[in-house]
């Protein structure tokens, strides 16, 4: 959602607010002095930095806290124990000095031009990004752009390495950063490393596509704790350990021997009976929202006003359908459109009771393969607008823009049925965010199976993308859903959404790492040994 370059990012380094300005002057001294860096005892890990770079009223650039879920489930913890946050501020050659913002210590890592279009927009999101995603998009191979995913993920590495307290727990996020955990074990064995898979993780069949396999289930391996958003893929990352390293796996543990210093290249790599191992756990954590922060706004008068607003803006229509993604390929957002399109032409659906508000906010925008979707995107909605609207009546409100939270839940609140019809997600928190905000237990939620979300969200109305014909009845069945279906369908869905939300994520992943032993992690025992 972040994808705008911050405006004026130059600036950044000059307008300071005066905690950061603080720490900067405190950071002069500590180099000027040669005194060791601060140190602390939690270090999250992650391709983004927390926060977005705006513009006040008086024109001074300032940090504002970015609305995304992982600061919601993590910022608690990072206030009270003293910790800090290395990540990349979004845009190109922006060199900053660590600064302070809200209680949390923000490291920032610079790109330069060259490293955004070979580790960001190359590697992570036109290699790893349509790999992991099944293929929906041909991945592209570059061994350049691998050099620099290696070099960056290594600066992310170096970076944590030297801010880390003795005995510290670092948790490295997602599939730009996966060598980190690798490096870091490295550098610092009295670690304890947490990694998050946000994405889905393929079938071996897939994943082996990839040139650097070895090297990746390397890096990960250095984690003590390997998160997942489902079950399924955290079986197919134990699978790939098995074939690519023989290692032994047991339910969600991997006995990885420790010291095994040779680069992952080829050979059977089983362990030997009663060499050293270390334990690492792989198993799936499914991520959630920060639930009361939607509920509380989805019951501001001004919200609900801005609802009802809504719905006179699109002309009272008897229902409303809402898409919600990045304008990206693996969000379906075709094969939506394709059915909706579909019915309206053979008559099932009207313009004049229903309208599709599309949100399709801008991303990686200059990667070839978004470039392509977003022509072939607007070419449909033409076509479909075209053929079926009429004066007064379009049939989808196409919106190539990001809002803030507080109109995406107004936009929730108008919606008579919420479309999520990803090809392959790793989660979909919109499907979720969809479900907090219905206290009124309206709405209906229409759900790919393929979305990681709907493990949990059995009782939305799920389908196969790839099945229009499916998709179409589904539609159709939403619309028309009794209200007292629609109740009991939402009431059971908001027990899981709201049961399940992101602080408990953490904790429960965090407890996990806790409790793993591996940070001192030598056994001489073998697998079949332990229960
Ligand atoms: O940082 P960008 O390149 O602009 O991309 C935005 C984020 O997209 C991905 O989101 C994933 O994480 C969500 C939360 O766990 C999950 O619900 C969704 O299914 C995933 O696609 C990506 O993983 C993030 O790293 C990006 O920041
Ligand atoms: O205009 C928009 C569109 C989306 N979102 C938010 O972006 C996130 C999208 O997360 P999701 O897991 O659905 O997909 P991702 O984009 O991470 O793949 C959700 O929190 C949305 O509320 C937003 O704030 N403004």
């Amino acid at each position: 959602m972040r994808d705008v370059l911050p405006p004026g990012a130059e600036l950044v380094r000059l307008v300071a607010c005066s905690a950061t300005e603080q720490w900067r002057q405190r950071s002069r001294v500590a180099s000027q002095n040669e005194v060791e860096p601060e140190t602390y005892d939690f270090i999250v890990v992650a391709n983004r930095l927390p926060v977005d770079s705006v513009t006040d009223e008086e024109g001074n650039q300032r940090w504002r806290m970015s609305p995304g879920g992982l600061v919601a489930a993590l910022e608690p913890l990072m206030k009270s124990t003293d910790g800090a946050w290395v990540g990349w501020p979004g845009a190109a050659d922006v060199v900053l000095d660590p600064f302070e913002h809200e209680n949390i210590q923000m490291v920032p890592i610079a790109l330069n031009e060259e490293e955004v279009e070979r580790y960001y927009e190359g590697f992570s999101n036109d290699t790893l990004w349509p790999l992991y995603h099944d293929v929906i998009a041909q991945p592209s191979y570059h061994r350049e752009w691998w050099d620099s995913y290696v070099a960056v993920n290594r600066r992310f590495a170096d970076a944590a390495a030297r801010i880390a307290d003795k005995g510290a727990t670092v948790w490295v996020h997602d599939y730009q950063l996966q060598l980190v955990p690798g490096m870091l074990r490295e550098a610092r064995p009295d670690l304890t490393i947490g990694f998050f898979n946000h994405i889905p993780f393929p079938a071996y069949g897939i994943f082996s596509q990839l040139p650097w396999r070895q090297q990746i289930i390397s890096g990960l391996l250095g984690a003590d704790v390997i998160g997942f958003q489902r079950v399924a893929d955290a079986g197919n990352f134990t699978r790939a350990v098995r074939r690519l390293f023989g290692y032994e796996t047991k339910g969600t543990r991997v006995w990885v021997p420790v010291g095994d210093s040779s680069d992952a290249t080829t050979g059977d790599r089983s362990h030997v009976r009663g060499a050293p191992v270390r334990r690492v756990i792989a198993r799936a954590y499914p991520i959630s929202i920060d639930v009361t922060s939607y509920v509380e706004l989805a019951q501001k008068p001004e919200v609900q006003a801005r609802a009802r607003e809504i719905r006179e803006e699109l002309g009272n229509p008897k229902t409303i359908m809402l898409g919600v993604d990045r304008l990206d390929y693996t969000k379906g957002i075709g094969h939506r459109l394709k059915a909706f399109g579909e019915l309206l032409a053979e008559g099932r659906l009207d313009v004049q009771d229903v309208t599709l508000v599309q949100v399709a906010s801008p991303s990686r925008e200059r990667v070839a393969s978004y470039m392509q979707l977003r022509d072939e995107i607007e070419l449909t909605v033409g076509r479909i607008n075209g053929d079926y609207g009429s004066i007064g009546h379009t049939a989808i409100n196409y919106l190539h823009q990001g809002y803030p939270r507080e109109e995406m839940v107004a936009l929730y609140l108008a919606a008579d049925v919420m479309l999520v019809t990803a090809l392959r997600d790793g989660m979909n928190l919109v499907a979720k965010e969809y479900v907090a905000t219905r206290a009124d237990l309206g709405g209906v939620l229409v759900l790919s199976e393929f979305a990681g979300a709907s493990d949990d969200l059995r009782q939305a109305l799920l389908i196969n993308p790839h099945d229009i014909e499916g998709v179409k009845e589904a539609v159709v069945r939403a619309i028309d859903m009794p209200a007292a279906e629609k109740r009991r369908r939402m009431r059971a869905l908001r027990k899981r959404v709201l049961e399940n939300d992101v602080v408990k994520w953490s904790r429960v992943f965090l407890d996990e790492l806790k409790q793993s032993t591996t940070a001192h992690p030598v056994s001489h025992e073998h697998p079949d040994d332990r229960r």
